[in-house]
């Protein structure tokens, strides 16, 4: 949950009184023009960013001024808009690395950390709950752009994550990948709460539970996705009549 959540880069306030409440479970999306401070707001909760002032509460406890890390131990996890899986490594060692990172054990990154069953085995299942288990043993670097984001997500649910923030996982993908990660996400859904930034309408709409328009950093509103569609101020401020929604 946000608070009040402020911050300012110079004389630029980017994100400004965020009152935001993620329930859990729920698929929560964020929407705005370029610039509006999504991504900025998504360092926030992250902690890649301080925040000036405001109050981030996570699963019961204020996390305002936690390290990335300590963040993580408590659950949250997030993708990145650029691509962040390491090329030379196959699909399923990316995901073993990242069981290895959470489980604390001794960071053998050049090890063979896939072939350790009890960080195979689960890197494995997060594999297939992304559409990649064909995939594994293909170095990430010659994953397709959509595949790459795919494993991205799958580095990212291994972690068994309470809230997984997603910054634009949409972005660059063809028609068809865009589609494969829609359905992938829809079956994850409810398993944890998942913040999600898109610009891409169709992905929003289909997924989210709820949808939150932030507009020069401040929430203009949020509702379900029904209510938010037929909001004459969206429509006049965001979404103009470019965007044609799937119903
Ligand atoms: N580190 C920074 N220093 C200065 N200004 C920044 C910094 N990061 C972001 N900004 C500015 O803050 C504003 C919000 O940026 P942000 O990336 O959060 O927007 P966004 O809603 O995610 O946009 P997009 O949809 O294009 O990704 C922009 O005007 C941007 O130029």
């Amino acid at each position: 949950m946000l608070k009040s959540l402020r911050k300012q880069f110079g004389g630029l306030v980017v994100t400004d009184s965020v009152d935001l409440a993620v329930a859990p479970g729920e698929l929560h999306a964020v929407i705005g023009p370029n610039g509006a401070g999504k991504t900025t707001l998504i360092n926030q909760i992250s902690g890649v960013l301080p925040s000036d002032s405001g109050q981030i509460l996570f699963a019961g406890h204020d996390v305002t001024r936690l390290a990335p890390h300590e963040r993580a131990r408590r659950g949250l996890a997030r993708t990145f808009q650029i691509t962040s899986v390491l090329p030379n490594f196959s699909a399923l060692e990316n995901v073993a690395i990242a069981v290895q990172a959470r489980a604390g054990t001794s960071f053998r990154l050049f090890g063979d950390a896939a072939a350790e069953p009890a960080l195979n085995r689960p890197a494995m299942a997060a594999l297939a709950e992304v559409g990649l288990a064909a995939r594994a043993d293909v170095p990430a670097g010659h994953l397709s752009h959509g595949e790459k984001r795919a494993l991205e997500l799958a580095m990212a649910i291994v972690t068994e994550p309470k809230l997984l923030l997603l910054d634009e996982p949409m972005a660059g993908t063809g028609r068809e990948e865009t589609a494969r990660l829609i359905t992938v996400l829809r079956r994850l859904k409810g398993r944890f709460a998942m913040m999600l930034v898109e610009h891409d309408m169709t992905a929003v709409f289909a997924l989210a539970d709820h949808i939150s328009v932030l507009i020069y950093g401040r929430i203009l509103l949020g509702g379900r996705p029904d209510e938010v569609r037929e909001d004459p101020q969206v429509v006049a401020a965001y979404l103009g009549d470019e965007i044609e929604f799937e119903r």
